[in-house]
């Protein structure tokens, strides 16, 4: 069966050119980077080289990139590293009820160790006001930390503005651009971001390394203790073909950005109107314009998302009903609920991502299987027919 990918946000597949990038470097150029000798000094010299590229997509200098392991850990890294090295100044920190488990758990456990959190609420299209953002801000306010642009539907926040009122009360801004980078030009300098996580797999590079952005001069304290690597930020041996191809990736998604958002963004309505024209009683989630070019996000009234899902999946469409890391869980997505749905719609909700691979005709597929399953889900739902 021919098989047809609509997670991008979840994951990319591995571009080939990332792929030969990286294979050197498992194969010859072995060394550990912080040997002295000719193999080290080769391993050592692609990881100088990459970090300037990482850097480049994001404009940022090479010395205020730290490669992780991932989106995961640099989310921990910025909001508990900053949280300790500033102790002495304050104890509080501002997010938002839409974040990545990988910022909200963070901000939980932190809670349970002396520190005060301020959730903000979002709007029905998952935006947060920044007067009340200007407002939640104390004395004692040490890091705002606000997603870029949301994982399951797409909404892009105001991100200079947020960092703007950062500074303007002296208060550190981190911000997850996981999802954001490769679809949407960012730079940190303009945008007045101190802190910025991002990673690898959501943009055809491997799984397991990502970056934190570090602007010079913020202070942060390690979360990963050992050897000297990464400046003495970040022990453990450098992981050289997965930053090689990291690099490698961000290259690709910079020198192709203007024309990847353009594809995205045409596929993305073209499927958005699709869905809408062809199936009734079906709402678009997220900001219809402020919102990332591959995400599609729609809750369809009186049936499970999981059972959609699962009725695609048998004519091979992969999907999402919300975030990967969230199903698995009968919990409603805690972003969907935010913006005000009700668990009922929450539970009925799809999302399709959209990447660099995805053409027309599979969209068109979709768009001819989804009102027939979607009518025979809902002739099944008590809901449907009450
Ligand atoms: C917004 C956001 N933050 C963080 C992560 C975690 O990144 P990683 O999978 O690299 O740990 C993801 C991906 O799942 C994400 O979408
Ligand atoms: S039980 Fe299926 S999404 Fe909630």
């Amino acid at each position: 069966m021919q098989r047809r990918y609509f997670d991008y946000a979840a994951t990319t597949p591995l571009d080939s050119e990332v792929l030969n990038e990286m294979l050197p470097h498992m194969k010859e150029n072995f060394g550990n980077p912080s040997s002295v000798y000719s193999y080290g000094r080769d391993a050592r010299k692609v990881i100088d080289d990459s970090r300037e590229k990482v850097a480049s997509i994001i404009g940022a200098q090479a010395k205020e990139i730290y490669f992780t392991s991932g989106g995961t850990e640099s989310d921990n890294w910025a909001i508990k590293g900053t949280a300790f090295a500033n102790k002495d100044k304050g104890n509080h920190i501002i997010t938002t009820t839409v974040e990545h488990h990988a910022v909200l758990h963070t901000c939980k456990y932190l809670e349970k160790h002396g520190y005060e959190v301020t959730y903000l609420p979002v709007d029905e299209y998952g935006l947060i006001d920044l007067d009340d953002l200007k407002n939640s801000i104390r004395e004692n306010t040490i890091l705002i930390t606000v997603m870029f642009a949301n994982n399951e539907i797409g909404t892009i926040q105001p991100i200079a503005e947020i960092g703007k009122i950062a500074k303007e009360n002296k208060v550190l801004f981190h911000t997850d651009a996981v999802q954001a980078l490769g679809s949407v030009d960012i730079d940190v300098k303009d945008l007045g971001v101190d802190l910025m996580s991002i990673s690898g797999h959501k943009i055809y590079g491997p799984k397991g390394i990502g970056a934190l952005y570090v602007r010079k001069g913020v202070k942060i304290d390690n979360l990963i203790h050992g050897g000297a690597q990464e400046k003495k930020k970040r022990g453990g041996t450098e992981n050289t073909p997965a930053i090689a191809g990291f690099a490698k990736a961000c290259e690709m998604a910079q020198s192709t950005l203007t024309d990847q958002i353009k594809q995205a963004t045409e596929l993305r309505d073209y499927m958005i109107k699709g869905i809408l024209d062809s199936i009734p009683e079906v709402k678009l989630n997220g900001h219809p314009e402020k919102r990332l070019p591959g995400n599609v996000n729609v809750s369809i009234r009186y049936i499970e998302g999981e059972s959609i899902l699962l009725s695609l999946d048998l004519i091979g469409i992969a999907a999402s009903s919300g975030s990967a890391c969230t199903s698995g869980s009968l919990d409603p997505s805690h972003v969907l609920l935010a913006i005000g749905l009700s668990h009922e719609i929450a539970h009925g909700s799809l999302r399709f991502s959209i990447g660099k691979y995805t053409t027309k005709e599979e969209v068109d597929f979709v768009l001819d299987k989804l009102p027939g399953i979607i009518q025979r889900l809902r002739d099944m739902s008590p809901l449907y027919n009450a």
